[in-house]
Formats: C-alpha cells, sequence, structure tokens
C-alpha cells in the first residue's frame, strides 16, 4: 500500500518507469517545536547528506519496528540532545525525491526538556513567517504553509 497522504514530486519531469511502482517507501518522522515566543525551530542539513545545507524540520527516518514517535525522539536526541516528552502526529505528505520516496510524518513536540546542541554539524534558527531562511528543502515547504492556515500557537498545544 502507498498511502492516502498528498503526493508531491520534486522532479514532475523525471521520466517514469515500471520501476516506480516497486520503490520503497522510507518513513521519517519530523518535530515540530514551538518556543514560548511561538517562534518554530529550523534546522539545516548537515554536511554530506541529499540536499546538504538545506534548512528543514529536525527529525530523521524510522527504523523497522519503531514508532513515529520512538523515532522523533532518538533522532531529537541524537540531532540536537533534547528528550521530547510529549508529541503528536499532525499532517503525513508524500515525497517523490529523484534520491527517494519518503512519507513525512510531521509531529507536534509539545514538550521537551534540555538545550539545544548542534550534534551532527548542523546549524539551527527560531524562525516565524515568512520564514527568510534558503534554501529550503522541498519536502518542508508545505509545513510553512500550514503553519500560515494555523496560528503555530494553536500546532503547539
Ligand atoms: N528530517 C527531515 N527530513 C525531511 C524533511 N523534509 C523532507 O523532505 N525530508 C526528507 C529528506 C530525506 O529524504 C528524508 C530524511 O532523511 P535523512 O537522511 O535526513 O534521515 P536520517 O537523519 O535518518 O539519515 P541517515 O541516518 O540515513 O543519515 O526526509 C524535514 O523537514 N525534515
Amino acid at each position: 500500500m502507498r498511502s492516502s497522504s498528498p503526493v508531491l514530486r520534486v522532479d514532475p519531469e523525471r521520466p517514469r518507469d515500471v520501476a516506480d511502482g516497486e520503490r520503497p517507501i522510507t518513513d521519517v518522522a519530523v518535530g515540530i517545536l514551538v518556543d514560548p515566543a511561538g517562534r518554530f525551530l529550523m534546522t539545516s542539513r548537515p554536511p554530506g547528506k541529499p540536499y546538504a545545507r538545506y534548512w528543514e524540520f529536525p527529525g530523521g527516518k524510522v527504523e523497522p519496528g519503531e514508532s513515529v514517535e520512538a523515532a522523533l525522539a532518538r533522532e531529537l536526541r541524537e540531532e540536537l540532545g533534547i528528550s521530547v516528552e510529549a508529541c503528536t502526529v499532525w499532517r503525513e505528505e508524500v515525497v517523490d525525491y529523484p534520491h527517494a520516496l519518503v512519507r513525512l510524518h510531521f509531529c507536534r513536540v509539545q514538550r521537551w526538556t534540555g538545550s539545544l546542541q548542534m550534534l551532527e554539524g548542523q546549524q539551527a534558527s527560531w524562525e516565524t513567517l515568512p520564514v527568510q531562511l534558503a534554501p529550503i528543502l522541498p519536502g518542508s515547504l508545505p509545513v510553512l504553509r500550514w503553519l500560515a492556515e494555523a496560528p503555530v500557537e494553536s500546532i503547539s498545544k
């Protein structure tokens, strides 16, 4: 089963072939952290990864047998040194990249403890709309639209 989530095609010109139907889908847990001032956290992709230095929301791939919530807690511990205490899935989206087909599970992180540390050589920035950072990862752009539609305070509850 693919998913009922909307599919964002990053390269609509890419030739399709029969193998496309067999492409594995990678689940990714992504966190939206909102600070007391109503700003949300964006991080840059570390060197060496696809789309290095593009801005995104922190997170990473779900491992086999892991829940989205557990994957997010693990990724944020590994990348930022924080402990997630409460999170819930907010929106889901499938992105068809040339390098991978991913299903993004965007989660509201309601509570965490610890101070941010950049453990993977990334950068972090607390943002408000309109975001001035560039470039932004294509699969993260819809989140900015959703945040414009729903006040950030409403997703942090
Ligand atoms: N973390 C994150 N990934 C995103 C976002 N938007 C988006 O399209 N993606 C895509 C990019 C990648 O194809 C995939 C995440 O894979 P990744 O390589 O960052 O995951 P990871 O940290 O587990 O990486 P690794 O262990 O394989 O090195 O999801 C986003 O906002 N945050």
